[in-house]
């Protein structure tokens, strides 16, 4: 057993000298979705076989010293699916298969192991909160703290995704994963966005026992990430923001908090590029947020009394992440604030997840109403999430030691 984000050693013994193996890992998700990954191999002279230590040979999902590679090259036979785990309490269940030769199709089943990949480290509290009009799951790691508080936000697609949330808390941070459309009693679509909503969410870090301030932090992903620059920009007791490719231009939604309206930025569905086989792109959909009447769209970021990290993937396809990040340094300069910490990952997508969840090339885009590519190649993808995660959690534990 071990945790969903920690690396994992894998290793076969009682092989013949030089054995030629296929190794295959496979799971299954809460959907019953099957996601594989399997590499050639070449036992050692004294039979063993350690993939830390052993290059995978061509001819399967990978090749070359891949430690990792048989997670992070998992992918789904169900097309535009994407690895989720709604229910943090169940670990997925991975299963690990040495088959003989190299043959294409599978050779006999020589050995086979099961490992858990948790997502709640043991003591770790999972507590549902409907305080208000908030829907949301708090996270705290065992003991009474106070803990660094953080609130973790995803994008277009609704529900409550609770799984980076409960992944972040396991290193001692107490997290709210807040849902805010297409959930329980919130409203079903992302119409309108009112910051008095997510003011109550960050009230109600603020006001708890075991949430260390004077301010907390913010976590967005994507539609989640401007979301998070709106809130900093408008809202007290935010501390440090940081966004995983998001917009420094409100997106899809307009966004109000008191007397004041951020519309949207604009949308140009005519520069959506659709392939063949009816994949969109929409890396230029949106408008530029420094032209004409979509600078109102532009998030007055300047107005924010927090630090900011920008987690860029350099081949997003959802929006021009990296511009996105530049553009909001230079507004934050010009204003005399703090420069931001960018990190810009080449061959990195969209969907910079947690580490070793395999790379999103293409899914359903629910604001669009087509899947999408997200971009990225998946081994670059993978050692950027890995690298990212570090910098969230050092970003974190630096700006919110109170
Ligand atoms: C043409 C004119 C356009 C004009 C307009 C252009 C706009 C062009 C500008 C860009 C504008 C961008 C602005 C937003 C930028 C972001 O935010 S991009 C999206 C980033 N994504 C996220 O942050 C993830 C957000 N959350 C989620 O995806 C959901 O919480 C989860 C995790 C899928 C679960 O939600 P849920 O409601 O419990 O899921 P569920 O009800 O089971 O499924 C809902 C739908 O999600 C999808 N889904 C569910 N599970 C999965 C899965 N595992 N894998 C794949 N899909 C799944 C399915 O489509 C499903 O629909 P159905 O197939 O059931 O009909």
């Amino acid at each position: 057993r071990s945790l969903f984000d920690e690396p994992l050693g894998i290793a076969v013994q009682g092989l013949s000298p030089r054995q030629q193996v296929t190794l295959r890992a496979s799971l299954r998700d809460e959907a019953g979705e099957l996601f594989e990954a399997h590499a050639r191999y070449q036992a050692a002279e004294d039979g063993e076989l350690d993939v830390a230590r052993c290059p995978a040979l061509p001819g399967g999902s990978f090749s070359g010293l891949e430690p990792m590679g048989l997670l992070w090259a998992l992918q789904p036979r169900k097309a535009f699916w994407r690895l989720v785990k709604k229910d943090v309490q169940t670990p997925f269940l991975l299963r690990l298969e040495v088959l003989e030769g190299h043959g294409d199709d599978s050779g006999r089943l020589l050995a086979q192991a099961q490992h858990e990949r948790a997502f709640l480290r043991d003591g770790v509290r999972r507590v549902p909160v409907r305080d208000g009009r908030i829907r949301a799951t708090l996270f705290l790691p065992p003991g009474n703290g106070p803990f660094p508080g953080v609130i973790d936000l995803y994008g277009a697609g609704g529900g409550l995704p609770e799984y980076r949330a409960c992944l972040l808390a396991n290193y001692g941070f107490a997290v709210l994963a807040l849902a805010f459309y297409g959930y329980e009693d919130l409203p079903k679509e992302m119409k309108e966005i009112n910051l008095e909503y997510f003011e109550e969410a960050v009230n109600y870090m603020l006001q708890h026992n075991q949430v260390k301030g004077p301010g907390i932090g913010l976590l967005g992903f994507s539609k989640g990430g401007d979301l998070c620059i709106s809130m900093a920009s408008f809202l007290k007791g935010i501390t440090a923001t940081a966004v995983i490719n998001g917009s420094v231009a409100n997106v899809g939604a307009v966004v109000r908090y008191k007397d004041v309206t951020i519309p949207p930025l604009g949308v140009n569905p005519k520069r959506i590029k659709v392939s063949k086989s009816g994949i969109g792109d929409i890396i230029d959909a949106l408008n530029n947020p420094l032209e004409g009447a979509d600078r109102q769209s532009f998030i007055p970021l300047e107005k924010a009394e927090c630090r900011f990290l920008f987690i860029v993937g350099q081949d997003d396809h959802n929006w021009k992440s990296e511009f996105f990040a530049t553009e909001g340094s230079k507004r934050l300069q010009a204003h005399g604030k703090e420069k931001p910490e960018i990190i810009c990952y080449p061959g990195a997508g969209h969907y910079i997840e947690p580490p070793f969840f395999p790379m999103c090339a293409a899914s359903m885009h629910l604001l669009v109403g087509m899947p999408v590519i997200w971009g990225g190649e998946p081994k670059a993808h993978c050692e950027a999430q890995i690298d990212a995660w570090q910098q969230i959690q050092a970003f974190f534990h630096r700006h919110l030691k109170g």
